[in-house]
């Protein structure tokens, strides 16, 4: 199956276009949700957090306290790459076994990830696209969805690689600002992926 990985900075709108490629009818992996589900069901992985970040990293409910570890992990690098070595792996794992369950019918596959370039998983998939928008529409949009400060955001930002190193890195590209219809893009670049799934096919 060939597996196109999607990623953009927080806010660039990764997850809109993704919702445009799943009423084409490609199915979407969701990363950064999955990541956020196992790390509620999966219990060596929350035995790990909460050796890791303390027993505060999960409600009495079981419900995880993002608040608590965002507040540890997007303050402290070190305490960040700890969250990721424990989270990502399992995260890989979890994509590989959507990915076999997935209908041979489907002509391509999306995976969307913030942290696709800078967690390597950039190489388990055929081909990437990079969601971009300039930076005070990103702020203004996360500022509004998550009812957080601009500051709050822009570390997170740091966190990341910049649009200007993903460049680099990435094969497609999405403009996702006023001026541009995603719309269009995706239909582009689907119509591309079409035909590369097609000549694939037929040479199996
Ligand atoms: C720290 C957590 C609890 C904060 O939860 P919160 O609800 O505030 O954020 P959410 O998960 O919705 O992420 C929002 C955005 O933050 C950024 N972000 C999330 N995790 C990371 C990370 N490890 N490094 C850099 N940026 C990140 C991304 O742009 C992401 O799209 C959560 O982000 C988390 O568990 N992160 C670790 C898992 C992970 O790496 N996920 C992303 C890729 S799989
Ligand atoms: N073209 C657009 N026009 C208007 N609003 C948009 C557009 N693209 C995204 N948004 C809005 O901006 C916010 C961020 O978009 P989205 O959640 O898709 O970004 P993301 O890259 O997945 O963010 P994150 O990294 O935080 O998960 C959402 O509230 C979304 O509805």
């Amino acid at each position: 199956m060939y597996k196109v990985g999607i990623t953009g900075g927080i806010g660039s709108g990764k997850t809109t276009v993704c919702k445009v490629f799943e009423v084409l009818g490609i199915p979407v992996f969701y990363a950064d949700a999955v990541a956020k589900e196992i790390m509620v069901t999966d219990k060596i992985l929350i035995e790990g957090i909460k050796t890791t970040f303390g027993n505060l990293s999960y409600f009495e409910d079981g419900r995880l306290n993002n608040k608590h570890i965002a507040s540890i992990v997007f303050n402290n690098e070190s305490e960040l790459i700890k969250l990721n070595a424990l989270v990502h792996p399992a995260v890989f794992r979890a994509f590989d076994v959507w990915e076999a369950q997935v209908s041979p019918e489907v002509p391509y596959t999306l995976k969307e990830a913030a942290l696709l370039f800078e967690s390597e998983s950039y190489k388990m998939v055929d081909t990437t696209i990079l969601v971009t928008a300039p930076l005070q529409i990103k702020l203004d949009r996360v500022t509004a969805r998550d009812g957080v400060a601009t500051d709050q955001v822009k570390a997170r930002m740091d966190k990341q690689l910049s649009d200007d190193e993903k460049i680099k890195m990435a094969n497609h590209f999405i403009i996702n600002d006023e001026a541009h219809s995603i719309i269009q893009q995706v239909l582009a670049l689907h119509k591309q992926f079409l035909e590369i799934a097609a000549n694939s096919h037929s040479k199996e």
